[in-house]
């Protein structure tokens, strides 16, 4: 399908190109082109000329009135490799040689942006960006290479987030909005695995009152630190410290431009599976909100446009959200009363959340309500450096999934095809807290002391993971914190991730922005050697019969296709998928959510506006299955079983539950174990339920032990502080001149007796514990009885 949108697409490009030069909008996209490439100063020659056909490209480059500098003929070269690129799936990439220059022979490979979707030409260079092409850290060589018909020409840097040069054309763009379809599986593998971007805030107005110097200049992609510094002898002298990522957005900056520096590119391909990940990182007080704000809801947009095209809608994608934060070590749903939530593994180590609610979404605004609601649950607190300070890592994600129709007679022939509300790709937009709050651990209440030594750990974590994968070894950490362990995906299979480092420009956080620049730097590194290998390592995991999970109804996400050629087989696969099935799945009068007793219910805002009811039986939802009027009032039945009375948190319905949404709770049923993979037929389902109920229940225990455990761990440690300090007096007591040995001797020893109870203490409960899991884990495979 792919490839006969693709020839079409060529062909309707030739016929563009046929109509001729003098075609107005030839001009228009010539120019558009060259500014993309940040070379509109070359377009007036080509105009003069009438030569506004992108087959006069290879002249302006050959025949020197054009390109006259090493750089202008690099980013030409990059102009026509991109456009040759997107358009031509089957031919290999234009590679210019002095006679394919002449010849013009790829002249039909060339693609106008017409038919490159309406990503606009801006977006080309960002793209064909390959993440082996990342320039190594305080490289201050010009970014083009000299030529490019050199065959290192691959290893050029692109330069696609030239900001300052490109930000008319993008501005040119915003009237254009996103909604293509991924026109090549090469869209996914170009878009770069690894991206860092950092963004410099303006001084605010405590930091201008103070007179605070900004000691950051950026240019281009790169930026220069300027630390000022003392000589041992007390002279004053500045030592300028210089970075290179893959942009560098400078204080001017909108948060438009951001969106489109960054996610805006992989949205297209989350449709292929992919899982992306969008994390700002920086001290308190650096913009990390204020960046990671407005971007799901721009991402919204974009991936609400595309779920409206036809190949998507007929096979019923849809859009889920859910909104957390890990704090103090745990997690909680911001969209559920901050309930806690339980965070599991299955056997092919992918995370489950269990417990987290996931809201259908399908309107912007209904988005933007989630994110506001979120946001009040967050935990903050003030600092010297910003009133509102986040204390926790947020964690805000947007799932695409396909809701297929089963139909029994596959689904029990094992169909692979049918994956009922599978999980096609996902984005998570990661706002973590402040990178130097590990610092605040000797100062405050215990509380802020907690939240530091927290965050210390999980900043550390996810700085060992990086530097595990940097250094290609076997063990990832990723269990090092809850953290890592929600980010896995960023850093294996067909994941992207952004990084977004944000920095203060003040002299006086001069420290701070320096170990953020070089942390981010680190994190850059990965990206440089390229991940197949690291992809490799992190998902060696024992063979699994990929036909059996891929049989499972009820399992989301359950494979991850290990290697990006199978990630492309796969993105094919469901693209093709959009034809074959969509109709018969429509007509489908049973939906898998009613089969598997989860409600599926319409997010439309407008209708569900009249009505307050949340769930089960809504106003909205009744209108939603109006279209399947013989399944109403099955499907009403159904709502009321899934929502089994749990653990005191989880049974209060509170009324003030966002509305105009259908709810779903990821619970432990979402674990996907392997026996689970197998069975979620109707008829099973009222067993299911049982365990279920019984499954949730022992969770509610579960987690009020694992509190009572970690509350004990921790009078353990007070404790033991207090023993210490016994024991030192001891030792200060028995340095004095005319002590009693005995009374050390006999103090030492029941100080002893009491440390030794309390860890043989601490160990029996850690043994009782262990065995509680153990028991939990045979209980959720049992949930699914053998056939
Ligand atoms: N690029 C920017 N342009 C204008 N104002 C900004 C920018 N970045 C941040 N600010 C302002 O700076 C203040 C602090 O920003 P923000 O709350 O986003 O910091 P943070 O990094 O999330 O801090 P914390 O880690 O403490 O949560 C806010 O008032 C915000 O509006």
């Amino acid at each position: 399908m792919g490839g006969h949108m693709q020839q079409t697409n060529a062909a309707a490009a030739t016929a563009l190109y046929d109509a001729g030069p003098a075609n107005d909008a030839g001009d228009a996209v010539m120019a558009r082109w060259l500014q993309s490439a940040g070379l509109q100063h070359l377009g007036s020659p080509v105009a003069s000329t009438g030569n506004n056909d992108q087959r006069h490209l290879p002249n302006l480059l050959m025949q020197g009135y054009g390109a006259q500098t090493a750089e202008e003929k690099q980013r030409l070269f990059n102009l026509m490799r991109n456009l040759n690129f997107n358009g031509e799936s089957t031919s290999e990439s234009y590679t210019p040689t002095y006679q394919a220059s002449s010849a013009m022979p790829s002249s039909e490979g060339f693609f106008s942006p017409e038919f490159r979707g309406d990503f606009g030409a801006g977006l080309m260079d960002l793209h064909a960006m390959d993440d082996t092409e990342l320039l190594s850290e305080h490289v201050i060589t010009e970014p083009f290479e000299p030529s490019p018909f050199m065959p290192s020409v691959n290893k050029e840097f692109e330069e696609d987030f030239n900001l300052p040069a490109n930000r008319q054309q993008r501005q040119q763009t915003d009237a254009e909005p996103l909604g293509s379809l991924p026109k090549s599986e090469k869209e996914n593998t170009s878009v770069a695995k690894i991206k860092v971007v950092v963004r410099k805030r303006p001084l605010n107005k405590k930091e201008i009152a103070r007179k605070e110097e900004d000691v950051v200049t950026v240019s281009d992609n790169s930026l220069t630190v300027h630390e000022p510094k003392l000589k041992v002898d007390l002279t004053a002298y500045v030592e300028n410290h210089e970075f290179c990522f893959d942009a560098v957005l400078d204080e001017d900056v909108s948060n438009d431009e951001v969106y489109r520096a960054t996610i805006e590119p992989i949205i297209p391909i989350i449709f292929q599976r992919t899982k992306a990940t969008c994390f700002a990182y920086g001290q308190t007080g650096s913009g990390k909100t204020y960046t990671m704000k407005p971007l799901p809801i721009r991402a919204v947009e974009d991936l609400m446009r595309l779920l409206r095209q036809p190949v998507y809608s007929n096979q019923r994608f849809k859009l889920w959200l859910s909104y957390f934060e890990i704090y103090g070590g745990k997690l909680f749903d911001l969209l559920s009363e901050r309930k806690k939530l339980c965070m599991r593994e299955d056997g092919r180590q992918q995370v489950c959340i269990v417990g987290l609610q996931e809201y259908e979404v399908s309107d912007v605004q209904i988005v933007k309500d989630f994110i506001e609601k979120g946001n009040a649950e967050r935990s903050t607190g003030s600092t010297g450096a910003n009133e509102e300070s986040s204390r926790s890592h947020a964690i805000l994600q947007l799932v695409v999934k396909k809701h297929v129709e089963v139909k029994e007679t596959r689904r029990k022939n094992n169909d692979a095809k049918e994956l009922p509300g599978k999980v096609v790709g996902k984005i998570s937009f990661i706002d973590l807290a402040g990178s130097e709050r590990g610092a605040d651990t000797t100062d405050n209440d215990r509380q802020t002391r907690i939240e530091g030594a927290e965050i210390n750990k999980s900043l550390l974590a996810l700085k060992e993971c990086i530097r595990a994968l940097d250094n290609d070894q076997l063990h990832i950490p990723f269990r090092g914190s809850k953290l890592t362990e929600v980010l896995r995906d960023s850093f294996v299979g067909n994941s992207r991730t952004v990084m977004i480092s944000c920095i203060s420009p003040s002299v006086g956080s001069c420290e701070h922005t320096l170990n953020t620049l070089r942390y981010a730097d680190r994190v850059k590194s990965l990206s440089k050697s390229g991940n197949s290998k690291k992809d490799q390592t992190a998902n060696s995991m024992p063979p699994v019969n990929k036909e059996a999970l891929l049989a499972s109804n009820d399992v989301e996400d359950i494979f991850e296709p290990p290697q990006e050629v199978n990630v492309q087989e796969t993105g094919r696969r469901i693209e093709k998928e959009s034809y074959t099935t969509s109709t018969t799945d429509f007509r489908q009068p049973t939906s898998f959510r009613e089969e598997s007793g989860i409600p599926s219910i319409s997010m439309d805002k407008g209708r569900s506006e009249t009505n307050n009811s949340s769930f089960g039986g809504s106003a909205s939802q009744r209108n939603h299955l109006s279209s399947y009027p013989q399944e109403t009032s099955d499907r009403e039945e159904k709502v009321k079983k899934v929502s089994p009375p749990r653990g005191k948190a989880w049974r209060e319905e509170k009324p003030d539950r966002p509305q105009n949404l259908s709810k779903r709770d990821v619970r432990s049923s979402d674990i996907p174990t392997l026996t689970s993979f197998r069975q979620n037929t109707s008829e099973t389902a009222s067993r299911q339920y049982e365990t279920d109920t019984s499954l949730d229940e022992n969770i509610d225990a579960l987690l009020e032990e694992e509190e009572a455990l970690i509350a004990a761990h921790r009078k353990e440690i007070e404790d033991t502080m207090e023993i210490v300090r016994e024991e030192m007096k001891l030792l200060a007591e028995v340095d004095q001149p005319g002590s009693m040995i005995e009374n050390y001797v006999t103090e030492q020893s029941f100080v002893l007796s009491q440390k030794a109870a309390g860890l043989v203490s601490l160990q029996a409960r850690l043994a009782r514990f262990q065995h509680r899991l153990k028991e939990q884990e045979i209980l959720s495979r049992k949930r699914v009885p053998p056939r």
